[in-house]
This record gives C-alpha cells, structure tokens and sequence, in this order.
C-alpha cells in the first residue's frame, strides 16, 4: 500500500504522487481504501473521504489477427473509446512499433522476433512461425508489466528488418498485446483479462491486402498472391487456432446478400461473444437468447442494395457456448445506426447513442460502413466496461464508482 498523502481528500482520479523505489507511478490506475475499512469508506458517485492508495496493476488485453487484418484499425477505435490519441513514445526510436495514449500501452509482438528478416531468410522460417519468436521473453515482460513492473522490451524494425535496441515500456492501465501470437503460448494466454481474434477470411484478406498493398505499397498483384500463399501454412498451423482462445471473434465473410459476389466490397461480419467470462455479458438484439433475424431497411434505415440484414442467437464455438451477431450489408447513412443502436442491449455505453457517437467519428477509418466497424467500437466499449469492473472489484467498491 501506497499513500498519496496522509489523510488527503481525493478523488478517484486522482493521481498519486511518485514514490521512490515503491514501483508505483503518476496516473496509474488507483484504488482508493481507508485504513479503517475498505468497504464503508470508498468514494461513490460526488461523496469523497479520507484516502490511502496504492497503484493497481495493469489489465491485459491480447489482440490476435495476420498481418494486414485491421488490428492497427481496431485499436485505433479502442483507444478512442478512452478518450484519446495513441502515439509513438516521445523522444524513442522513430521506427517503435509501440503506441501510448493516456489510458493504454499498445505493444506489437513482432517485437519478440528471434529472428530479424535475414535471420528468418537463413533458417527458411516464417515469422509466423514459432521458432522465429521468443516466447519466453514476452511471458516473463508481459507479466512483469502485470505486476506494475517496467520493462526494456526489445524492437523489431519493420524499415530495416532488424532488431533495434530495447525501448523503456512503463506500466499502463491498459496493456494491449496484439500481433500473431497473443494467445500461442499457454502462459502469456493465462495473463490475459481478455482476448480478442480477428477472422478475416481468405477472400477478404486478400482483397484488403490488394487494395493496400497495391496502392499504397507498390506491390504487384503476383507478389501480394505469391506472399499468401507462402504464409497460409504457418498460418494455419499457428495463427488461426488461436481464435479458439478468444473471448471474442470478429469474423469477417463475404457478403451472403449478393449471389456469388466475388468483389468483397460488401461484407458479412459475425461478433462471436463467449458466455460465462467474468466481466463480459454479450451484446444481444431484442432478446436475449432467442434468435432473431432483423432486416431493418425502411422508414428508419435508408438501404441501397444489396440492403442490411442482421441476426442474432446462441451457438457453440470450439466446443463452447457463444451469442452471435451478425450484420451483413452496409450503412448508406452512418447517422441513421441510432436506430440500430436502439435495439441492442448490453451495448456498456454511458449514454444513449455513444457507439453511433464513435462511429461518426471516426467515420473515415476502413469499415466505418459496415459490421467490421460497428464491432470493434462495440468490444472497445466492452472493454472499457471490463476494465472499470475489475478495477472496482480490486478496490471493492461498485463498478460505477471505478468509471474512466
Ligand atoms: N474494416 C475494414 N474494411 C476494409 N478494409 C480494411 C478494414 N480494416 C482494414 N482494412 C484494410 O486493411 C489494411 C490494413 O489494416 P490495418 O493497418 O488496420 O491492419 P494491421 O493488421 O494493423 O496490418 P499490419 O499488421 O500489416 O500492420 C488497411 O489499409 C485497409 O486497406
Ligand atoms: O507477419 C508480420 C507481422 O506484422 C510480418 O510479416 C513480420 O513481422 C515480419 O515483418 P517484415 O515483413 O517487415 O520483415
């Protein structure tokens, strides 16, 4: 236990002031107890008291996708859900693969390459594959951070295809580990409060791969198959049966509204939501555990063809028992989601409309049209919902008074 200072009257979002050699920092998450008793005295709502703190640890959340498959996107929505812009560290390496913003550390594992490009080149080995990975290094940091503890994490440059030297990595509130393998190792799995899988299925990923890397990277149509291709079997045998971990799975399909539509344009997104995970109640549409099929285009919800069609129900995954929803189509009119919104429950916004909110603004990024966007700022609304319970629990006051 740490004390800001001796009987202050403070705030739940009040920082702590540093203390040498404690391990705890400015603006890390705080809880707030009295000495007398935890329960009685904890601040909720206006009502302040007399407080002692001490700096919780981080909560982790593990992103898993292929390269290419809108993590970068995704956590874009996700810190904006905080509240605000995630950047590089100041003053580091300018090629950092890491992205601070207030709230949460943003880490990429392609920083625990073994193996730089050449190395890779040598041995004949992806880095999909494990043997190009150091998977004991990621645990032994990923728990550190866990444990409120700083961390020199080494650099993979992207531009020159080597590992750069190690960037100071300081406990956030919100550790985010994305990459290829955030839930490939059992013990970096068990460190996660919650986790993510992005399924981008062939067609699609190949068409965002064309439409990215042609465009924006020169490459040529060949060249985007050929890398594919020489991918698809570590992916398969590494990358993919990681979404059996997950807590939940955005899966992104062509769309079933055009018959054998092979432009990938529009698409068909299912949010694959796990039941029985702490913190976590799925999102449903009208009611819950029944299964629904809603076209909502009409007075409210203006559609062009091919239209939207959503649905929603219980099913197994992997064996476990999940709640789908799924949108097929795409908005014509991004304003007009409040009336979708409006039938969604469970949602963990804090007002009316806070998920068309986000949609709006961001209304630029990749899918903002369509289920991809709609539900990554969902699970970023549910994260935050996770985080502000578990931060409750740990300071044994109720959730509402842990809010961010
Ligand atoms: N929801 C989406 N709808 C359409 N295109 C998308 C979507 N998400 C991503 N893309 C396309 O895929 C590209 C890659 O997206 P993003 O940078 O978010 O992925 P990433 O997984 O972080 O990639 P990498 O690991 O290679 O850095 C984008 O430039 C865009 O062309
Ligand atoms: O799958 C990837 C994850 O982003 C990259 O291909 C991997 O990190 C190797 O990077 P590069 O192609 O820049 O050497």
């Amino acid at each position: 236990m740490a004390f800001c200072s001796p009987h202050t009257t403070a705030s739940l979002r009040s920082p702590c002031t540093t203390i040498p050699n404690s391990g705890f920092r400015q603006n890390q998450v705080i809880l707030f107890t009295t000495r007398s008793s935890r329960r009685s005295n904890t601040r909720h709502g206006a009502r302040t008291f007399q407080v002692s703190c001490a700096v919780e640890q981080p909560i982790v959340i593990g992103l898993a996708a292929d390269s290419g498959c809108g993590k970068s996107t995704f956590m874009r929505r996700l810190t904006s859900v905080f509240g605000g812009a995630a950047e590089p560290p100041k003053g580091g390496n300018p090629d950092s693969n890491t992205l601070i913003s207030d709230t949460t550390t943003v880490i990429c594992l392609d920083d625990y390459h073994s193996l730089d490009r050449t190395g890779r080149k040598e041995k004949g080995v992806t880095a999909l594959d494990p043997k190009a990975n150091d998977f004991d290094l990621m645990y032994e940091q990923v728990k550190a951070i866990k444990e409120g503890k700083a961390i020199e994490k080494p650099i993979y440059n992207h531009v020159t295809g080597l590992l750069d030297p190690a960037e100071l990595i300081q406990p956030p509130k919100i550790f985010v580990i994305e990459g290829l393998h955030p839930m490939y190792d059992e013990r970096v799995r068990e460190l996660l409060d919650f986790s993510i899988y992005l399924d981008i299925s062939n067609e699609v990923k190949f068409a965002w791969k064309i439409q990215r890397d042609m465009a924006e990277r020169g490459h040529s149509l060949e060249s985007i198959k050929a890398s594919i291709e020489a991918r698809k079997p570590d992916f398969d045998a590494f990358i993919d049966p990681q979404k059996q971990y997950a807590d939940a799975v955005i899966e992104v399909l062509p769309t079933q509204l055009i018959p054998d539509d092979n432009e990938g344009k529009v698409l068909r997104v299912k949010l694959i939501m796990k039941e029985g995970i702490k913190f976590f109640n799925p999102v449903y549409l009208f009611d819950e555990g029944s299964t629904i099929n809603w076209i909502p285009c009409g007075r409210k919800l203006t559609c062009s063809y091919p239209g939207i069609k959503f649905s929603y129900g219980p099913d197994t995954y992997f064996g476990q028992e999940v709640s789908v929803l799924e949108m097929d189509g795409q908005f014509d009119r991004l304003d007009e989601l409040i009336y979708v919104e409006s039938h969604l429950s469970n949602l963990s916004t804090k007002f009316y409309g806070e998920v068309t909110q986000q949609m709006l603004k961001h209304a630029d990024f990749p899918g903002s049209n369509n289920g991809t966007g709609l539900f990554q700022t969902i699970v970023g609304l549910k994260i935050r919902d996770l985080y502000e319970q578990i931060i409750a629990e740990r300071a044994g006051v109720p959730a509402e008074a842990a809010k961010v």
